[in-house]
């Protein structure tokens, strides 16, 4: 039977350690400040935003969300954002994906200032990642709270291989970028990927990360035994309750290691959006964080 991966309890540890830097750039004077905005009434959006204010508000991070309905303007909300951008109190910039179809998400990410840009949109951001340069810049909270889970796991992908079945820039892409990073020999699978190419991808991983958006999507019979199993779907059930691309049951029996949804991956997500909110916060300041974030 799999361990199950705590990402509730491993979160809690993470925002611990954002609380602890959030105090210690208060003693100069420093709050780190996070915007976000949302648009419309996207359900796994409100989750999200719910969430992560209750979290914020504990860690030391001022938080702010700027609501618009579904029929706001695109003018209105680039004005928005480049208001941000020039605002000293504000560390961290957040647009709530999706948007409204009128409205054009690539200009959006453009528009957010790359030192402010606190998921990593921004081409410049992403180039970075993808050219795996050094220095700081930020990267997508999901991916980069995944790779948090798995060094607490210490599970080490070094050679491993590593299959991320998705390719949104949200999460799959990159998720890419982080696990080559981390010395695995890493496959994106996606919609054109044949069923019977995925089953044999499957059969190979050490370590799949799906974020589809699909329930039921891979059975535990596809996995290689011993697979290590980060689960990022969220899908709702009529019953209301949450679930996963990866039928968890059947799953467990298989693998090593799998994480649960909830309380997996979605918790790790808002720790690290703190996370980066106060990275960013240090690197306005030009702050050396010491000692930051050991031992997660
Ligand atoms: N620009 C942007 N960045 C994002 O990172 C982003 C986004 N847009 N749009 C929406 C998705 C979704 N997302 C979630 C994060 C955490 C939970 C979460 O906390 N889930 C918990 C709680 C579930 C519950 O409340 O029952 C769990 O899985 O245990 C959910 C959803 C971030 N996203």
């Amino acid at each position: 039977m799999a361990v199950i991966i705590d990402g509730k309890a491993i979160a809690k540890r993470l925002r611990d350690a954002v609380a602890v830097q959030a105090a210690n750039l208060e003693t100069k004077g420093i709050i780190p400040g996070l915007a976000v905005i949302l648009i419309g009434d996207d359900p796994a959006s409100e989750i999200y935003v719910r969430n992560k204010e209750r979290a914020a508000q504990k860690a030391g991070v001022n938080a702010q969300t700027i609501k618009y309905t579904a029929d706001v303007s695109e003018v209105t909300v680039l004005m928005k954002i480049k208001e941000l951008n020039l605002d000293p109190k504000i560390d961290a910039i957040l647009v709530q994906s999706p948007v409204p179809a009128h409205i054009n998400e690539e200009l959006i990410q453009e528009t957010i200032d790359p030192s402010k840009d606190v998921d990593g949109f921004h081409p410049e951001n992403i180039g970075r990642l993808y050219a795996n340069r050094s220095g700081y810049y930020p990267v997508a909270n999901t991916p980069r709270g995944i790779m948090t889970m798995l060094a607490h796991e210490q599970i080490d992908l070094a050679g491993k291989n590593a299959l991320v079945v998705g390719r949104s820039i949200l999460v799959g892409r990159p998720m890419f970028a982080l696990l080559q990073q981390a010395n695995a020999t890493v496959t994106l699978a996606h919609r054109y990927t044949p069923s019977d190419t995925l089953m044999h991808l499957l059969a190979d991983a050490d370590v799949v990360i799906v974020a589809v958006g699909q329930a039921g999507l891979i059975q535990g019979t596809s996995l290689k035994d011993g697979a290590v199993v980060i689960d990022v779907g969220i899908n709702r059930l009529a019953d209301g309750s949450l679930t996963g691309d990866v039928d968890f049951a059947s799953a467990q029996e298989v693998a090593a290691a799998i994480t649960p949804v909830p309380g997996g991956v979605g918790p790790m997500t808002i720790a690290t959006l703190l996370q980066t909110t106060v990275e960013l916060a240090a690197q306005h300041h030009q702050i050396e964080l010491e000692q930051a974030w050991q031992n997660i």
